[in-house]
């Protein structure tokens, strides 16, 4: 009787809420501007069946009715949903202090350590001072050439394995976001923890390797969900999708992982590095907080530590690995533009070597294939949400204290006003004397910002976008690529499949051909 007792008043509370905000926002439009057009939401459950799968796309699709700007009113939360470049540049150059803290959601509650960590933490001291350590230990221009030698040796122990798939009698193709997905979170752990996460990097992985992948995927799919207890309250204890079951569950293997993780490296102790390299892993220095040289307090708990490994582990693995997965894809699917590279390429690096990150500066083809997959396929389509800490106005229209804000990514970047034929994918555009030459992915041009833009732009910037262009570069130097027998590179499934991040529908299975001097894939002995 009781849960019944529970559900009939938790409806009776949410209709009481929906009348009330039915005559706030006539209120609000009586002493305000308007609020923007948006379609008209549904008693209680507001907009939320207008969402649909995948979200980003439906939401491109109202833009002709409602324009860049749209409102939606998700339960009791006022949403608004910037879909251009001009919109979006309001948002998060104009108002972007006013932006700047992310909205309350079961994610950050259940998994996330309850807002400890960076990637939900309310803007001021704790967020602060996670980017602060953040961006001297790990994203400096410092820390990245520091640890430059770890990641070449993964990019070239992922080429080796790929080399050898291709002896094996099987013939059988390879999954290559497996293999992306290894070597991002090997260079990672690397640089982390001072140690691999995911097996020898081979495709070897252990079993350890294999669940720690799962619970990422995991999570973010989860946290694609638009949970309806994060827009409708009162249902919280219902758990109508047993979303934040999922959550819990999942939260109790990363932390069981992470403590660990944490225990083994206090016994441990703190010293990193073999032969030429000394340097100490994050981990430890992250122990070794004190304070900065401003005096300012630095020292985080072992809770914040964890959260902070799970935002870094989480956030920089899934995100750079799927963006080459896309490239390789359109690239098999544009077989002039991968000559095109590979010409760039072996006229830059020659077929003696593989590719090394120094390369890259003079790779200016290959850094528009690059921009050209984030455009088309940004790895968070519509970015992380942000929310109001106060009433503003954006062009003409009314945004209520408390807005969610959404930034659809996906749609600008291929807002036809903007781009030139967006659907086709054309690094050409962002060469030099073209018409895009001098448009950076970094967040001041805001026609194509994978990463966000403003305060809470992308911690990882740096690290991403260097991981991206250096394994996409030595992917196409080092092979040519066949699709699976019977498979037409003009007919490769190129769907996307629904998570916080943009995955491919169906994984790109590839057979890697060999292209340089052979001793280059430390196969043979030389
Ligand atoms: C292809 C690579 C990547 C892409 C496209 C990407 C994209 C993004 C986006 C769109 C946001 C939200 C920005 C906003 O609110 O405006 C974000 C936030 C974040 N990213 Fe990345 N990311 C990538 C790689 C990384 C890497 C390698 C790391 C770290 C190892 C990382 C760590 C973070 C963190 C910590 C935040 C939260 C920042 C904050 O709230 O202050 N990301 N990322």
């Amino acid at each position: 009787m009781a849960p019944l007792v529970l559900l009939i008043s938790s409806f009776f509370i949410a209709t009481l809420i929906y009348i009330f905000l039915n005559l706030r926002t006539r209120l609000l439009n009586r002493h305000h501007p308007p609020l923007p057009p948006g379609p008209k939401p549904w008693p209680i459950i507001g907009n939320l069946p207008h969402l649909g799968l995948p979200p980003h796309q439906n939401l491109a699709a109202m833009v002709p009715t409602y324009g860049p700007l749209i409102y939606l009113r998700l339960g009791s939360v006022h949403v608004v949903v910037a879909c251009s470049a001009s919109v979006a540049a309001q948002f998060l150059k104009t108002h972007d202090a006013n932006f700047a803290s992310r909205p309350p959601n079961s994610g950050a509650k259940h998994i996330a350590y309850n807002y400890k960590d960076l990637v939900f933490a309310p803007y001021g001291h704790r967020w602060r001072m996670f980017r602060k350590i953040c961006a001297v230990h790990l994203f400096s221009v410092k820390a990245l050439d520091e640890f430059r030698y770890i990641r070449e040796e993964e990019v070239a122990v992922m080429t080796k394995a790929l080399a050898l798939s291709n002896n094996t009698s099987t013939n059988s193709p390879v999954n290559l976001a497996g293999l992306l997905n290894v070597c991002t979170t090997n260079a990672l752990g690397r640089v982390l923890l001072g140690r691999r996460l995911c097996g020898d990097g081979e495709g070897h992985a252990d079993l350890k390797s294999q669940q720690f992948k799962e619970m990422v995927v995991e999570l973010m799919v989860l946290s694609g969900v638009f949970n309806i207890s994060d827009f409708i309250p009162s249902l919280e204890w219902l758990d109508l999708q047993g979303v934040a079951a999922k959550m819990k569950k999942l939260h109790k293997r990363f932390d069981a992982f992470l403590t660990t993780i944490i225990e083994e490296h206090k016994m441990k102790g703190s010293d990193y590095g073999s032969g030429t390299h000394q340097q100490q892993d994050f981990l430890s220095k992250l122990f070794g907080l004190k304070e900065d040289v401003d005096g300012e307090e630095l020292k985080l708990t072992d809770t914040e530590i964890k959260a902070l490994l799970l935002n870094l582990f989480t956030a920089g693995t899934d995100t750079s690995s799927s963006t080459v997965e896309w490239a390789l894809a359109e690239l098999i699917r544009h077989p002039k533009i991968l000559a095109q590279a590979q010409q760039e390429l072996d006229s830059v690096v020659g077929k003696d070597r593989l590719v090394s990150e120094s390369d890259l500066s003079q790779l200016t083809f290959l850094q528009a294939i690059v921009k050209e997959t984030f455009r088309l396929h940004p790895s968070t389509p519509l970015s992380l949400p942000r929310i109001a800490d106060e009433d503003c106005e954006i062009n003409g229209y009314f945004i209520p204290k408390k807005s969610t804000l959404i930034v659809n990514v996906w749609a600008i970047a291929r807002d036809p006003s903007i781009w030139s034929d967006p659907l086709r994918f054309q690094p050409e555009r962002f060469l030099p004397g073209s018409e895009k030459a001098h448009i950076d992915v970094k967040g001041s041009d805001f026609e194509i910002i994978p990463f966000g833009a403003g305060r809470r732009i992308c911690a990882g910037l740096s690290l991403g976008l260097r991981m991206v262009q250096f394994m996409t570069a030595t992917l196409v130097h080092a092979f040519n690529w066949d699709l699976p027998e019977g498979q037409l590179a003009e007919k490769l499934n190129m769907e996307e499949a629904y998570g916080l991040t943009l995955q491919r529908a169906s994984p790109l299975m590839v057979h890697p051909k060999p292209r340089l001097a052979a001793h280059v894939y430390g196969t043979t002995k030389t």
